[in-house]
């Protein structure tokens, strides 16, 4: 199977997470476009959907899929999204899309968070994949010295801007071996929005793509 078909088939799996009547949350990236597609088909199921981008508002209501305003939602039965790099633990790198900020803020309000991947993203430890870094774009040259001081190699993501309006510093070079204290030393130094180390939201179950079918891994 190809990776995009492992996507596609770890993205209709995720369709049993979808509890009836419940507002649940939609990430963002080309795993998460074969799950939209797959909740088209059962979109009379659900109460609403929040979204965690412009990119994938705009995919869920051209389905006529209800999309909510974040601030009108008190809690979300799930939240669905995919990873550029998820460890043994459920940590994760997200961000590769750009929306790790709006994805923190969904993934916080779920009840669960259900991880959708192929099998190219399972690593030992997090860092082959570059760590993306949310900045203010005032902040970016500071918080570049900040994450070299740390030992990465930042670089400025150029010609993106967030759906936030802000820069993404892309940190290569890191071995997080500790997910919960690099995403808190990060995430405290001023400007940074927030860095894409998901270990305080970390996966509650990953639906992972492999030769085999989709595996299901919970922490
Ligand atoms: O964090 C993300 C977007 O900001 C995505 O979840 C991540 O980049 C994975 O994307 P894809 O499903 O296209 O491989």
């Amino acid at each position: 199977m190809t990776q995009d078909e492992l996507k596609a088939l770890v993205a209709k799996a995720a369709i049993d997470y979808v509890g009836a009547g419940t507002i649940i949350g939609v990430g963002t990236g080309s795993t998460v476009n074969h799950f939209i597609d797959a909740l088209a088909l059962v979109k009379d199921r659900i109460a609403g959907t929040v979204s965690s981008s412009i990119q994938s508002t705009e995919r869920l209501r051209a389905h006529g899929i209800p999309v909510l305003d974040a601030n009108d939602v008190e809690i979300l039965s799930v939240y669905i999204d995919g990873a550029d790099e998820i460890d043994h633990r459920g940590h994760m790198i997200k961000g590769g899309g750009a929306a790790l900020t709006r994805e923190k803020i969904v993934a916080d309000m779920a009840a669960q968070f259900v991880c959708i991947v192929d099998v190219s993203k399972q690593v030992d430890v997090l860092g082959r994949f570059p760590l993306p870094v949310e900045v203010i774009p005032m902040a970016r040259a500071q918080v570049a010295r900040r994450l070299r001081q740390l030992g990465g190699e930042p670089t400025w993501r150029e010609g993106v801007v967030t759906d936030n309006g802000n820069l993404i510093l892309d940190v290569r070079g890191l071995k997080i071996t500790d997910p919960l204290s690099m995403e808190q030393e990060i995430n405290q130094w001023p400007g940074v929005v927030t860095c894409g180390i998901f270990a305080r939201h970390k996966a509650s179950v990953c639906l992972m793509g492999t030769a085999q079918g989709v595996q299901t891994l919970r922490y």
